[in-house]
């Protein structure tokens, strides 16, 4: 566990990066830091290894002062991530992530190992070992980043824009990645980014700091979206803060129906007699497109025949992936989908508003705020 107690940090020109901060940083959990530029940031973050000591106040890791541990020592039991990864240029992507297990007196041949499996880890293909960063796409610098953190196998990680340098899909994968490193190592990581949708997706708790140093909000990702405690926290979430929501809402109550559906392949004779939408599946009854409503089958059915279909809803995932499902569907039928990415049914949008409705209205007669 992090406490930050009323820690407090003016620079020597006088500018005040921290303002009087108190937070604790549950143990075993991810805590994001957002705020926009020059808000403070990286300065608190950077009290927890004593890269930077506040001009007053505490920081406590689990119960102990750091300035009553020897830095060199508190070090290293806290990994660092930063923009960019800063890989040494002139050694290989092995002997990056190795450089931690030799400092920590392992021989060559363990910590080659040991950067081996943690390449594994973060989803490194085994030859990436022998280049040169150079040699590596901004993703997998990234990646190297984290294994390298990781080599320590320090309980605390720090990461600081991680993520911010590569292209929108490359930092989903990242981020995804962290969810599921996390779940099996469950490590206490300080994370800052001034993305508030990268910080509801990672966050376990977010702190919205403000210009100034000071600390807007403290909240679990959904509360933040549900009550902002301010016009500017409200301004910073942003304006699609209902729907974003759904993410935290889970699916139960929803309960697909059965379209018609044709096989690729089939012909006119397959098609239902009803008049309305139809979802064409191949053989593995994956969804592949729509068929208009009173459309006929030209031969047998090809895709080329087909609408696209909207994005494909996995049963048991959150409601905002079943409605926008609904809506991104041509049909206007969302399609739900196993985790095989098999057809199970389909769902309107009323359906998932109506339930949405309904929970909301049981949780406001249970007297909570909705
Ligand atoms: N060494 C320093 N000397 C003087 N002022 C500094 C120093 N480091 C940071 N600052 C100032 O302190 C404030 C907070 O900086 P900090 O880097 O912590 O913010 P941040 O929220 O991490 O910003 P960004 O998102 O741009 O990285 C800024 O006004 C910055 O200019």
């Amino acid at each position: 566990m992090i406490e930050f107690q009323s820690v407090h940090k003016q620079y020597g020109n006088g500018t005040v990066a921290v303002q009087d901060l108190s937070l604790t940083v549950e143990a075993g959990t991810i805590t994001v830091l957002v705020g926009p530029s020059g808000c403070g940031k990286t300065t608190l973050m950077r009290m927890v290894n004593r890269m930077i000591d506040p001009s007053s106040g505490s920081v406590l890791l689990d119960g102990t002062d750091i300035r009553e541990r020897d830095p060199a020592r508190l070090r290293r039991g806290i990994g660092y991530v930063i923009q960019q990864a800063g890989l040494f240029p002139h050694r290989t992507v092995l002997d990056n992530v190795a450089t931690v297990p030799r400092l920590f007196g392992n021989s060559r041949r363990d910590a080659r190992r040991r950067a081996a499996e943690l390449l594994e880890r973060v989803g490194l293909p085994n030859d990436l070992g022998k280049r040169y960063p150079v040699q590596l796409s901004g993703g997998q610098q990234q990646r190297v980043g984290v294994a390298r953190a990781l080599a320590a196998d320090p309980p605390v990680l720090l990461m600081d824009e991680p993520f911010s340098a590569v292209d929108p899909v490359v930092r989903a994968d990242l981020q995804d990645e962290l969810l599921r490193l996390q779940d099996e190592l469950g490590k206490t990581v300080l994370f800052v980014t001034h993305d508030i949708d990268e910080a509801i997706k990672l966050g376990d708790r977010v702190a919205v700091l403000r210009q100034g140093g000071y600390l807007a909000q403290y909240a679990a990702p959904d509360d933040l979206l549900a009550e902002p405690a301010d016009d500017f926290v409200t301004s910073f979430v942003g304006r699609d803060r209902g729907y974003r929501r759904l993410s935290f809402l889970d699916s139960q109550g929803v309960c697909p129906e059965q379209a018609d559906t044709i096989r690729i392949g089939d012909t006119s004779a397959d098609v239902p007699s009803r008049a309305g939408w139809v979802l064409a599946l191949d053989h593995e009854r994956r969804p592949r497109g729509w068929l208009l409503p009173d459309a006929t089958v030209d031969g047998q059915l090809t895709e080329n025949q087909l609408l696209a279909g909207g994005s494909l809803y996995t049963e048991g995932t959150s409601l905002r992936g079943a409605l926008d499902a609904a809506l991104s569907a041509p049909s206007g039928l969302g399609v739900v989908v196993d985790a095989d990415g098999a057809y199970v049914g389909v769902v309107t949008a009323r359906h998932v508003l109506d339930l949405i409705e309904s929970r909301r209205r049981s949780v406001t007669t249970e007297g909570a705020v909705p």
